[in-house]
């Protein structure tokens, strides 16, 4: 008789991480000791003042950063054990990233800058196409293929930022403010998106938000202050 599987480790573990920016001798404390802990099929809303570290966790979640102390393991595995190439492999199969300013390629079109993170992957080109033009078509931007984010409104770049961050079938989906530059309209519809994707696919949301309305949607609310989380619930 096969085994039962057993649970898989958690897809993002912090441990009492920080992290402090020394700028011209002055140290800032961004992060001063945070523990945290994402879920297979999470969603929560990370909330807080300006300036009280939300970017800051997120990128160490994400990896795009290490934390100056503490421990965070991604899917199990400590990244102070990795050096760049292999937590830059380990990040590209978990997370995907969604940013406030979009981040496109603005004179590439749709198909193409999702089909960019494939690329690295050594997928080949007819296969990143086929992948891409899914994911495009996943967040309702079936009939945009060839446009180009220059011709296309805030809310469909912003869905042009979630296919591409989508297109590699992350685990994890790191949203930061991804409402921030829309409308009412477009930001519903983005957060649609982000929670079908959380349902019907099981991808972990995490965002950020100075909406609280955008925040109380989400199944855990983390309210970051001064560096410290205050109150997970
Ligand atoms: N690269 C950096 N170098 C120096 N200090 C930084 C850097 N990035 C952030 N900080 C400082 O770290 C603290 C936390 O910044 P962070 O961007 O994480 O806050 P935030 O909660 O995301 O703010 P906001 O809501 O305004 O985006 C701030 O005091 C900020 O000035």
């Amino acid at each position: 008789m096969a085994p039962e599987a057993e649970p898989g480790p958690a897809q993002i573990v912090a441990d009492g991480i920080t992290r402090s920016y020394r700028m011209e001798g002055v140290s800032v404390d961004a992060l001063r000791g945070v523990s945290l802990t994402i879920e297979e099929g999470d969603y929560a809303a990370i909330i807080g003042p300006s300036g009280s570290g939300k970017s800051t966790l997120m990128h160490l979640l994400g990896c795009l950063d290490r934390p100056t102390s503490g421990k965070l393991l991604i899917r199990g595995r400590d990244v102070s054990s990795l050096n760049d190439s292999e937590l830059a492999e380990l990040r590209n199969q978990t997370i995907g990233f969604v940013f406030q300013a979009f981040q496109l390629l603005p004179r590439t079109t749709a198909i193409e800058n999702v089909a960019l993170p494939l690329v690295y992957r050594g997928v080949r080109r007819a296969e990143r196409r086929k992948r891409a033009a899914e994911a495009l078509e996943a967040v309702n931007l079936g009939h945009r293929l060839t446009h180009k984010p220059t011709q296309m409104s805030g809310g469909e770049q912003q869905r042009v930022a979630i296919a591409r961050a989508l297109v590699g079938e992350p685990a994890v989906l790191l949203a930061d403010e991804p409402t921030g530059n829309l409308d009412s309209v477009n930001g519903d519809e983005v957060m649609a998106i982000l929670e079908r994707l959380n349902k019907d696919r099981g991808v972990a949301v995490v965002l950020v938000t100075h909406e609280a309305e955008i925040a109380a949607r989400a199944r855990r609310i983390i309210r970051v202050r001064d560096g410290l989380i205050e109150e997970a619930v």
